[in-house]
């Protein structure tokens, strides 16, 4: 698992070890885990061409620190002050002892067009609001490509904001963040997460001093823990049954992947309400679905997936399905039937454009606030909050989010969203809680997506659902189930 704290938490924690360790120390632990990285990027520190962006914080003395140290072994390095009475003194008194040189602005552009490796130590979590000036500039200049070098962000890259995920204007684009510590929101949550590159955690004795987590990234190892696992004497209602209420005449295929998804999380039957002439195309795919006209007539469940490919109508059937008392997972034309706020255990999965539509804002304003959006819609229905995407993001009315690291642009076609509405309607039913449902069910369905992915190159929503088994196997696998 990855944990994410809060730039505040980071301070306090930062603060409480800092007492008990001589002046500076944390900083080197900081540097030593940041040159370490640099020095496996470089084809070898003798010789390499390292060029550091420094601004006016401890993010620029880790930067120039770091610097000062690679030059120690050999490396030609050269920096670029953004605020140059300002700079960290003690980083920059080593950096230039070091032998390292300073450049003037006129001198940038070049320096960073022969760098081998550049280091972005401009803004840390001190950053608040984009770059502006000379370092939106540089920022520019990296964008496009104007060094051959790796750009390596010191703690994140600069002028994202570190506990949103938000990128409110200029900022760099990085090849990789060494980041100290613990996890920041800008690291996992795009748009900001799509500028870190590769992440590498630098450990640095901060976890005994930091709370619990509130934002979570889920590793195989806490899936395979979460997966039901059917005991010795269970038996096909006793693992739980999902009603699946989905598809249409004109969308039959929803109900198609639904109750596909559905018969591989776990659940040990799933019964399809809907119109006969959608049931038969269910029943002839999927025979071991059972199928009814309506929620009523289908039996008993324990949870409900609703919504995904329904079409206009079916109001009376949502509310059915939704009024049952039971766990529920709605998506799609579903969400245009929510109740006022939920008051039983509730799983809402819409796409960015439907979330906007639910809180009246515009689709761009979702995707650039992902985390504030998914938090602010589970609050105002009393239920997880499952906003999918580029990073999937799932937001627990009690402020818990946990951010999905399987995803994959491969899951980005017609119907892979039914697929995971039943997948995770089914661990719903099978006892999941919600917020472990929809977080599980996002990485199982990620996992498939990568995986059809990689077999198909542009895998269809049947050839994701084709893997779910293959991956749930191999994630059992994990904990020695069976
Ligand atoms: N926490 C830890 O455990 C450890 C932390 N460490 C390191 O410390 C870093 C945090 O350092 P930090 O607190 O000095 O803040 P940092 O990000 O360098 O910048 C602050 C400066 O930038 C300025 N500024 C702000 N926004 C701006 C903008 N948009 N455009 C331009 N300027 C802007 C701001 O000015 P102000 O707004 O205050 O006037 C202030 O001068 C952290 O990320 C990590 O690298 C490790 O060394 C050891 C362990
Ligand atoms: N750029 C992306 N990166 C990763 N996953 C994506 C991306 N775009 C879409 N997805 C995933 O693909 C699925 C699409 O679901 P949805 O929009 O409901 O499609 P549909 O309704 O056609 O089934 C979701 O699981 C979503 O998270
Ligand atoms: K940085």
């Amino acid at each position: 698992m990855i944990a994410v704290h809060t730039v505040e938490e980071i301070r306090a924690a930062e603060k409480a070890l800092m007492a008990q360790l001589p002046a500076g120390a944390l900083m080197q632990r900081a540097v030593a885990g940041l040159v370490t990285v640099c020095a496996r990027l470089l084809d070898g520190v003798y010789g390499a061409r390292v060029v550091v962006l420094a601004g006016a914080g401890s993010n620029g003395g880790d930067a120039l620190w770091a610097a000062a140290r690679l030059a120690r072994r050999g490396a030609h390095a050269q920096a670029f002050l953004l605020a140059p009475e300002k700079a960290h003194a003690e980083g920059l008194a080593a950096f230039r002892a070091a032998g390292g040189r300073l450049v003037e602005p006129a001198g940038a552009a070049d320096a960073l067009a022969e760098a081998d490796l550049v280091l972005d130590g401009i803004l840390g979590i001190g950053g608040r609001g984009g770059l502006r000036g000379d370092a939106a500039l540089l920022a520019g200049l990296l964008r496009a490509g104007r060094t051959a070098g790796a750009v390596v962000a010191v703690d994140l890259p600069s002028g994202v904001d570190p506990d949103t995920g938000e990128t409110p204007g200029a900022h760099v684009i990085a090849d990789h963040t060494v980041t100290f510590g613990t996890g920041k929101a800008a690291l996992v949550v795009d748009p900001a997460a799509a500028a870190a590159g590769v992440l590498h955690p630098v450990d640095i004795g901060l976890e005994p001093y930091l709370p619990e987590p509130r934002l979570t990234v889920l590793d195989d190892a806490d899936v395979a823990v979460l997966l039901p696992d059917p005991g010795r004497e269970s038996d096909k209602y006793s693992r739980g049954v999902v009603g699946v209420l989905a598809g249409s005449g004109q969308f039959p295929g929803a109900a198609v992947l639904a109750v596909g998804g559905a018969l591989h999380g776990g659940a040990g039957m799933v019964r399809y309400a809907g119109p006969e002439s959608v049931a038969t195309e269910v029943r002839a795919r999927w025979p071991e679905a059972i199928a009814g006209l309506s929620p009523d007539a289908v039996g008993r469940v324990q949870a409900w997936t609703v919504g995904s490919g329904l079409g206009d109508g079916r109001g009376d059937d949502v509310h059915a399905a939704l009024g049952a008392g039971l766990p529920v997972l709605v998506d799609a034309d579903g969400l245009r039937w929510l109740p006022e706020r939920f008051t039983g255990p509730a799983v809402l999965t819409p796409h960015a454009g439907e979330l906007a539509r639910l809180l009246g804002v515009e689709r761009a304003e979702v995707e650039a606030r992902r985390l504030h959006h998914a938090r602010q819609a589970a609050q105002r229905w009393n239920a997880v909050v499952l906003l999918k995407g580029s990073t999937t993001v799932v937001a627990a009315p009690d402020g818990r989010v946990r951010v999905n690291p399987t995803g994959t642009s491969a899951l980005a076609s017609a119907g892979t969203g039914d697929v995971l509405a039943g997948l995770a309607g089914s661990l719903l039913a099978g006892g999941l809680s919600p917020f472990d449902a929809g977080s599980v069910g996002a990485y199982l369905h990620g996992l498939a997506g990568r995986r059809a992915a990689a077999s198909s190159g542009y895998p269809s929503a049947g050839d994701a659902l084709a893997e779910l088994p293959g991956v749930v196997r191999s994630l059992r696998g994990v904990v020695g189930g069976g």
